[in-house]
């Protein structure tokens, strides 16, 4: 039997004036998860974060924390959630220990056991060395890092982060996703992001969300199948003619990108790579590249909502 879900979206909308921003959707997540929460700017997933944050109301739906009903009973539901927006709620003036001391107050923690939450925030979120610098002098990779401490300092059930990695560097990136990978080990997470790597490098499972309602509902692995086009990236060498790989079974058509490159397309159900490797091998072609072509997130998009119309 599947377990309880911790939280449990039904039918979430909500509107802006006339316009619909998220309409509705309806997801689970649950124990140990990490669900990536997919979409192009203006989808609708700051909405939904901040729906089921319990910072905006939605206009119809309901939303199950840990059993609790987060519109009946905010406070108990909140408890079980950590939420870091898109724009992190930060006190620049104070330091990093100051600010989480307000922090472990803001989310009730006891009295006695404050410190040890906040040290343990600290610590988990690699801050030790800055605890006292102001949080306005930090770097924003340090900024987000407390960003992310302040979310689990209550250690919530679920930790919701809204675009976490948007306006950092490549380094600050990576050392975000390795945050958020630890930060999986002990929480469930929502994660939203319009970075598609992102959601393939942290997430189990993935919800695509487009103009306000959810397209796909699936595991990374199946993602992946959808994003893997029927085509081959092929670099030679030395200059090659496309007529010597014309015969292999599956291959439909070759583009000659120049004298040593080609790109292969070929029947979903006949993928010619074993083959072209063989015939390399065989013929002493000297293969400098063999790349399976993926589609962009745009076309996934489009195919999804394709579709999804035919389906329909
Ligand atoms: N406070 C608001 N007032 C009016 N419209 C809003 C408000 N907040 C969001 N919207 C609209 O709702 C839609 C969804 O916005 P939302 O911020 O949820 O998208 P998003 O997927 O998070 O994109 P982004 O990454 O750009 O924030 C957009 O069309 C946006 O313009």
């Amino acid at each position: 039997m599947m377990k309880e879900p911790l939280l449990q979206a039904s039918e979430l909308s909500r509107y802006f004036g006339t316009e619909v921003a998220v309409n509705n959707v309806s997801f689970t997540i649950h124990k140990g998860e990490v669900l990536g929460f997919l979409g192009p700017n203006g989808a609708g997933k700051s909405t939904t974060m901040r729906m089921l944050s319990g910072n905006l109301a939605p206009d119809n739906g309901q939303i199950i924390i840990n059993g609790v009903d987060l519109l009946d009973h905010p406070k108990q539901a909140k408890a079980h959630i950590g939420y870091l927006p898109e724009t992190p709620p930060l006190y620049k003036e104070l330091t990093v220990a100051e600010f989480l001391q307000f922090c472990a107050r803001l989310n009730a923690i006891d009295k006695q056991h404050q410190k040890a939450a906040i040290d343990s925030a600290i610590e988990r979120c690699g801050l030790t060395n800055v605890s006292n610098r102001l949080i306005g002098n930090l770097s924003k990779g340090f900024q987000q890092r407390v960003g992310i401490a302040q979310a689990i300092i209550h250690s919530p059930a679920v930790v919701i982060l809204d675009e976490p990695t948007s306006g950092l560097d490549p380094i600050q990136i990576r050392e975000i996703r390795q945050l958020i990978r630890d930060i999986a080990n002990e929480h469930s997470v929502i994660l939203s992001t319009h970075i598609l790597p992102e959601v393939q490098m942290l997430c189990d499972r993935v919800q695509i969300i487009s103009h306000g309602q959810l397209m796909f509902n699936d595991s990374i692995d199946a993602l992946s199948q959808k994003m893997q086009a029927s085509s081959l990236l092929l670099a030679f060498e030395q200059p090659m003619l496309a007529e010597k790989m014309r015969h292999i079974p599956g291959i439909e058509n070759i583009d000659t990108l120049s004298d040593y490159r080609f790109r292969v397309h070929y029947h979903p159900d006949t993928n010619p790579t074993q083959s072209l490797l063989q015939l390399a091998v065989n013929n002493a072609w000297q293969l400098s590249m063999l790349m399976p072509e993926q589609h962009s997130l745009e076309d996934v998009f489009m195919k999804i909502i394709q579709n999804e119309d035919t389906d329909a």
